[in-house]
């Protein structure tokens, strides 16, 4: 296992990249923990394959370093990297039994029997495959072949990292929750460094300690998912986290409020040296807006009300543009309730983009 570090790195596919924009991967620093389960989340095309592949040596960065511990690995070839690799789709061995797929990575590496067999038990026992051990892979289901692939992955214990591409694309919807849950205890477990790809968010938030928030080829957040629920570092982490995601709203601040429209909303902090910036906004999740009657409330209009079980997602106006407001599952909405209140706690104020810390009021 080992501590991953990113030092000045870039990518641009383009030969002689001019300005940012000509980079897939912009400029960045960082320093994986040993040990860490990391994700790589964001939509298609924010770089996070070019990433991986940078890491796992098929992309060799067009700037900067990839470290494994002290040891610089940026132009080495994936097989000298150490990793082990788990892939959108399965790759098994269809005429090897599990177990032979199992200790495969192993034997290869010339493992004694004793060793292979200990480690084969454990990894089937962790993954609930225990009976089917003496099975030709043949035969067996998609979940089950991903589930060998994933064991596959974890099996050897001196890799440097395990990479994951997307392992859950292919699982079905009822067992991709199992197989999360599965993957946490391995890692809890065995203590891997593990970097996973996806762009779903509740597989990120589930399996990873620290989610890497990428978007236009920049990590615009690494966090802990509550560090991303509470303190979204860009406005884009706020949309993107969440269901439904932070409403972000442009706003006047003046010391410790916000004015929309000319009405006032408190904060907690006190803000100052906003005037430069090209635009200013307030963030607040759903989850800290109450709809009320109250005469102290801003004017709000409910549009729509979806009742998702447990709790109900009011969709309203709000001077002209939808705020979404997360109420209690048993909420009577009635026409009476056309005020909105922000906790002046949760809300967070973004210039160009990016949070403002500001001073405690
Ligand atoms: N081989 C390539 N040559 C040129 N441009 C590429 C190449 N591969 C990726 N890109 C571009 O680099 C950017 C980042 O792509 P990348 O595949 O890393 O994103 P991604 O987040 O993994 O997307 P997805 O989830 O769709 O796989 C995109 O604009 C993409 O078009």
């Amino acid at each position: 296992m080992a501590k991953i570090t990113l030092s000045n790195l870039a990518h641009a596919y383009r030969p002689n990249p001019q300005s940012r924009s000509d980079f897939a991967l912009k400029q960045m620093d960082h320093v994986w923990d040993d040990g860490g389960a990391y994700a790589l989340l964001g939509p298609s095309g924010c770089g996070k394959t070019t990433l991986l592949n940078i890491i796992s040596g098929l992309l060799i960065p067009s700037q900067g370093k990839v470290l494994f511990g002290e040891v610089d690995v940026t132009r080495l070839p994936t097989e000298q990297r150490n990793i082990a690799q788990v892939f959108q789709f399965p790759v098994v061995y269809d005429t090897m039994t599990v177990y032979d797929n199992l200790a495969f990575p192993l034997r290869n590496r010339g493992t004694e029997a004793h060793l292979v067999d200990a480690r084969v038990r454990d990894i089937a026992r962790m993954l609930g495959m225990t009976d089917v051990l003496g099975k030709k892979a043949q035969g067996l289901t998609a979940d089950a072949k991903q589930k060998i692939s994933l064991g596959r992955g974890m099996v050897r214990e001196d890799v440097s990292a395990i990479l994951f591409d997307e392992p859950l694309t292919v699982i079905d919807p009822h067992m991709k929750w199992e197989l999360r849950t599965q993957l946490k205890a391995l890692h809890r477990e065995f203590g891997h460094t593990m970097i996973y790809v996806t762009h779903d968010q509740t597989e990120a938030l589930t399996f990873a300690d620290k989610v890497v928030v990428m978007y236009d080829g920049e990590v615009v957040q690494m966090g802990t998912p509550a560090d991303l629920f509470e303190r979204p570092a860009h406005t884009f982490v706020g949309y993107f986290i969440g269901s439904p995601g932070m409403n972000v709203l442009p706003a006047k601040i003046d010391g410790a409020s916000a004015y929309i429209e000319g009405c006032q909303i408190p904060l907690s902090r006190h803000y100052s040296g906003l005037e430069t910036a090209k635009t200013v906004e307030i963030g607040c999740r759903p989850e800290f807006l109450t709809l009320t009657d109250r005469p102290d409330g801003l004017p709000v209009q409910v549009r729509r009300v979806e009742d998702v079980g447990r709790l109900k997602i009011v969709r309203a106006d709000f001077f002209g543009r939808e705020v979404n407001i997360i109420a209690p599952e048993g909420a009577s909405i009635s026409d009476r309730q056309n005020r909105v209140v922000f906790d002046p706690a949760r809300i967070n104020v973004y210039a160009d983009s990016w949070i403002v810390e500001g001073k405690a009021a």
